[in-house]
């Protein structure tokens, strides 16, 4: 188990990180959201090692885990970081550099472990291409792939697919997180995305102010998001007098009833029309099969 104790941090004066405290067992995949410049980097720098903590306590089983005032190299061997920022070998090929680190004692076991992470990150294509040649999703993938190569016991991974097209990213995700799952790899992801937590994540927390907001099973957190930070990260929603937090898609039309709106927009999403409408002065979005016509009066009921 990992174990976060009233760790605080900061760079400077201000404190980025202010007495927290959390646990991921073994295998967990556990997620860290927050806006951008709430400390979720940071949060993971520290659990890799890379600053001295200004208080408190990490501890991976019955190790600590110290930073550089303790220990020459940065990052315990049994866990791999990474970074927004991928530092990869670009003069050497995809497939070099994915084995960079392992053995070459069994080159044939290499070879099939190599083959093994090159299709997780969907990269068969392109083993033999120098890094350099890469774009910034295909370096990420490479990275991602060289973090799991020796198959680290914690992955510690900041905002994974940011570089990753739309395209490649869902199927991506899904081999990513299948693959530690299988291999009992437990995970820290910091992410802004809702789709790297929602299906993938069992346990989450939300940063805010330096300190931890709120935490608990996605489902948790989406069902009940305590408030409106908590709600935008996962969907549009809107915050009505006497119900409070609604998501867009938890409103339907109706013939008639007590909200009473004015349509002022329709964007289309594919599968449904975002529909911006006024009610009392305000801006509300909801979900609708079809385009609304700008200017036309609807009835709208909560679905919870
Ligand atoms: N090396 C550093 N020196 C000083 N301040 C830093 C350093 N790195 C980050 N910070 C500050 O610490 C705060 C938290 O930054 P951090 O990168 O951890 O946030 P984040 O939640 O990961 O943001 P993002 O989602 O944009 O990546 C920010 O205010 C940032 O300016």
């Amino acid at each position: 188990m990992l174990h976060v104790k009233n760790l605080s941090f900061k760079y400077k004066k201000q404190l980025i990180l202010e007495n927290i405290s959390f646990s991921v067992n073994a295998g967990e995949h556990y997620a860290i959201i927050g806006e951008s410049g709430s400390g979720k980097s940071t949060l993971l720098k520290l659990l890799y090692g890379t600053y001295n903590l200004n208080e408190g306590e990490i501890f991976w089983k019955d190790n600590p885990i110290l930073g550089p005032e303790h220990n020459l190299i940065i990052g315990p061997s049994y866990m791999k970081y990474v970074a927004q920022e991928f530092d990869l070998m670009p003069f050497i090929s995809v497939a070099e550099n994915i084995g960079a680190f392992l053995s070459n004692f069994y080159p044939e076991e290499k070879q099939i472990r190599i083959n093994e992470l090159l299709d997780v990150v969907e990269l068969q294509p392109y083993a033999d291409i120098k890094v350099k040649e890469l774009s910034g999703g295909q370096k990420q993938r490479v990275a991602i792939a060289r973090a799991i190569a020796k198959q680290p016991e914690i992955l510690l991974l900041d905002e994974p697919f940011s570089h990753i097209d739309n395209f490649k990213k869902q199927s991506l995700r899904r081999s990513l997180f299948k693959f530690l799952k299988e291999k009992n790899i437990t995970c820290i992801v910091a992410t802004h995305d809702k789709d790297d937590v929602l299906s993938f994540s069992d346990n989450m927390m939300v940063l805010h102010d330096a300190k931890i907001m709120a935490t608990g099973t996605p489902q948790e957190l989406y069902k009940n998001p305590e408030n409106k930070l908590i709600a935008s990260f996962f969907d549009e929603f809107n915050e009505i007098e006497n119900y409070g937090i609604v998501y867009a898609h938890q409103l339907q039309v109706v013939e008639k009833s007590d909200l009473k709106a004015l349509v002022v927009q329709s964007y289309f999403k594919g599968s449904y029309w975002l529909i911006e409408a006024d009610l009392n002065g305000k801006k509300l979005f909801f979900e609708n099969k079809s385009t609304l016509k700008i200017g036309s009066t609807i009835y709208l009921s909560i679905i919870k």
